[in-house]
């Protein structure tokens, strides 16, 4: 069975997409920090499938490097990376912002992205034609809106990167694909708020929503597409989300 590796699998994406795998019999490998999470999760579906929990910080380097080296034969052969692992922090203005909400997100969404992703290469190569990395952008990435600043910009770095991997990945037949989402309920409102619920719940009220399943169903569908097929990026909005119009400052 092919065997997928997600990281920031504990909640939203990440966990909906182990699920999703886990409904098609993939092997898993489970990483995030909270190992409570993670163990509940191969609680879940380890009965059905193995699955390979490692908890870790995607911003140590050296952990991720350590416990790529140290992956069991049986879960060396990777199909499909998800690099998902990732957050945004401090909605209010750049000029508001603690720089400490700004280096968290470039520590986790670009660097530990870039960690994990130099971990893995050998492997992805090594089992060739037909594996995957998916990078988990977002319209952000693309499209400007206030108290966007950082975390666009994190996002922006992942499309970009993953560009600039394909091309290095020429003639190995590894695919490098961004998936760009855009507003989905997980607990990624939580967590820019930092735990503020009410804020969160009121961010979601009135609309409706992506949702981590259907995230979870492009991932599988990208991953699982014949062997020849590249999709570069991949930008899903849900319906009730579109575009401004240039915003111009009067006098
Ligand atoms: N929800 C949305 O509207 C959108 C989200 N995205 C992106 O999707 C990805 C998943 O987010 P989503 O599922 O929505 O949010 P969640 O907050 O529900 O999940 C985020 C996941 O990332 C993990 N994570 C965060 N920091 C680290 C870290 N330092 N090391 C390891 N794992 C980490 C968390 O695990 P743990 O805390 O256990 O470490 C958790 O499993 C992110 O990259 C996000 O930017 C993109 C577009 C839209
Ligand atoms: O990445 C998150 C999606 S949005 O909130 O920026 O639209």
């Amino acid at each position: 069975m092919p065997i997928a590796m997600i990281t920031g699998a504990t909640s939203g994406f990440g966990r909906a997409a182990a699920r999703r795998f886990a409904a098609d019999g993939w092997s898993l490998i489970l990483t995030g920090r909270r190992t409570e999470r993670l163990e509940a999760l191969k609680k879940e579906l380890g009965s059905k499938m193995e699955v390979l929990i490692l908890p870790l910080d995607v911003r140590d380097a050296e952990a991720v490097a350590r416990a790529v080296e140290e992956l069991p034969d049986a879960f060396r052969e990777v199909t499909c990376l998800v690099n998902n692992a990732g957050l945004a922090l401090a909605p209010e203005p750049s000029q508001e912002v603690d720089l400490k909400d700004w280096h968290t997100m470039i520590d986790t969404n670009v660097t530990g992205l870039v960690n994990v992703t130099h971990a893995m290469l050998p492997l992805m190569i090594a089992t060739g034609r037909g594996a995957s990395i998916i990078n988990i952008g977002s319209v952000a990435g693309r499209w400007p809106y206030p108290g966007g600043h950082v975390y666009g910009a994190t996002k922006a770095f992942v499309e970009q990167f993953g560009y600039n991997l394909r091309c290095d990945l020429k003639g190995t037949g590894v695919r490098v694909t961004d998936i760009s989402p855009g507003m989905a309920e997980t607990e990624f409102t939580l967590v820019r708020t930092k735990g503020d619920q009410a804020a969160s719940d009121a961010f979601y009220r009135g609309t409706t929503p992506l949702q981590a399943e259907d995230i979870a169903e492009q991932i599988v569908y990208v991953a699982t597409l014949p062997v020849h097929i590249n999709i570069n990026r991949l930008e899903i909005m849900p319906v009730c989300q579109t575009w401004s119009p240039p915003h111009f400052e009067r006098e």
